[in-house]
């Protein structure tokens, strides 16, 4: 890093460690208007930006209010997050700076005993893993696991290719790719290259998708001819996925709040030649234009709008910019979805509830909620409908990817199916 791209970090730092916004959402419009940035200097502004997120608790121990300092929290960054030592950042620092990185790397072992900041997670998030009976070592391999960033993991259209074939025609390419070891249809590229002007992208061949998303997509079971709903369909990751399980047959209903989100997914459709799905936005769960599909659909996806905690690898602002307020928040919005999803199923369909958090609160205990106000829905065990595909080392009934043993974003899914 030269002294140049240390001040552009220092302004940068200086909005991202307020929390208000995203941090991917504060460094797009930051480079926006940073226009003549080469490609380097951008690399190294936003690395350092992440590498300070993630090394924040840290950082807060010696710096109380590091958005305040942002300088010598991106030095910090430096030296804790991107392998540098004092020497080498000696040139960008003064005197006053150097000795307090010293002092900074002198509590490393203090560091490691204190649980916030071995497992670099907040004291909130702390308690509520603690309330779920999570020991320290537990909580300190979650925390160190999502501290790297993820790899990038694409998923092959099965309209369009066979994940072998395509594997082998990107690895003669020179890319470092291999298949992913639980979904059938996913390819994993560790040095996470650029693949959105690839010819196999453009052509809706492949599209990025973390693999546990695709385990999620895999786990509703939806068929050719079907008619099946996601409920919550975003830009359509998983509605893509779902849909090219149909084979681009039957109706595949994309509803969502957001219209931006559902916009999207249009153009991913075309590239994908999927012309089985349907994008309709709703005003709430409630929306009157849904009451035709009601008993009707033999597959509904409720992947609910969460803490997102289980994807800190990619946005590791957002164990800042949660709390347990908000946990509470989303839990009666999911326990609302999950409700009028529910009755959109025909009898003997199945309901599959998902999330992309690690926290109980909304994920079994929404189920429990669900199962105890609701009779006629019957649990499918997940380890059973994912036997062959290699996660059958699950024992329970739920899905619950972590990312220290399955390397995915941690997703949590339960598969029901209504038998009254
Ligand atoms: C976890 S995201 C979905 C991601 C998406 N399924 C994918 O794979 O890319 C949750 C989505 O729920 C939507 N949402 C929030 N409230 C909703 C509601 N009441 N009904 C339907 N969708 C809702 C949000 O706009 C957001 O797009």
């Amino acid at each position: 890093m030269n002294a140049q791209q240390l001040d552009l970090t220092t302004s940068a730092l200086a909005q991202v460690l307020t929390f208000r916004q995203p941090a991917d959402v504060v460094l797009s419009s930051f480079f926006r208007r940073e226009r003549k940035l080469g490609v380097r200097d951008r690399q190294e502004i936003a690395e350092t930006v992440f590498a300070t997120i993630r090394h924040l608790q840290k950082i807060q121990q010696m710096l109380p209010k590091p958005h305040n300092k942002p300088r010598r929290a991106a030095l910090a960054a430096l030296v804790l997050g991107r392998g540098l030592s004092v020497h080498a950042v000696e040139t960008l620092c003064d005197t006053d700076e150097k000795d307090w990185l010293v002092e900074l790397k002198a509590h490393k072992s203090e560091f490691a005993s204190t649980l916030t900041t071995a497992a670099e997670l907040p004291q909130w998030m702390i308690e509520c893993l603690q309330q779920q009976d999570w020991d320290d070592e537990q909580i300190v391999a979650y925390g160190r696991s999502v501290m790297q960033s993820a790899p990038l993991d694409v998923r092959v259209n099965t309209l369009k290719g066979k994940r072998d074939k395509i594997l082998a025609a990107l690895q003669a390419e020179g890319l470092r790719a291999e298949a992913t070891p639980y979904s059938p249809w996913g390819i994993r590229f560790p040095d996470k290259p650029a693949l959105n002007r690839h010819p196999l992208f453009l052509d809706g061949v492949m599209e990025v998708q973390d693999e546990g998303s695709q385990l999620l997509a895999l786990l509703t079971g939806v068929k050719r001819g079907q008619i099946a709903v996601d409920f919550c369909a975003g830009a359509g990751g998983k509605t893509l996925a779902m849909g090219a399980m149909m084979a681009g047959s039957g109706r595949l209903y994309a509803l969502d709040v957001a219209e931006k989100r559902l916009a999207n997914l249009k153009p991913r459709m075309v590239r994908a030649g999927l012309t089985n799905i349907h994008p309709q936005r709703i005003d709430n769960e409630h929306d009157a234009r849904i009451a035709r599909l009601k008993a009707k659909a033999d597959c509904v996806l409720v992947d609910a709008p969460c803490s997102g905690l289980g994807t800190l690898r990619r946005n590791p602002d957002l164990k800042y910019r949660q709390n347990s307020d908000n946990v509470a928040a989303l839990q009666q919005q999911q326990q609302s979805i999950l409700q009028a999803a529910s009755a959109l199923v025909r009898l003997g369909g199945r309901l599959v509830y998902a999330t992309c958090s690690i926290l109980e609160a909304e994920n079994q205990q929404q189920l429990n909620d669900f199962l105890a106000a609701n009779n006629g829905w019957h649990i499918e065990p997940v380890n059973t409908l994912l036997k062959s595909h290699t996660l059958s080392s699950m024992h329970s009934d739920y899905l619950q990817l972590s990312t220290s043993e399955h390397h995915t974003d941690g997703f949590f899914a339960a598969v029901l199916t209504r038998i009254k």
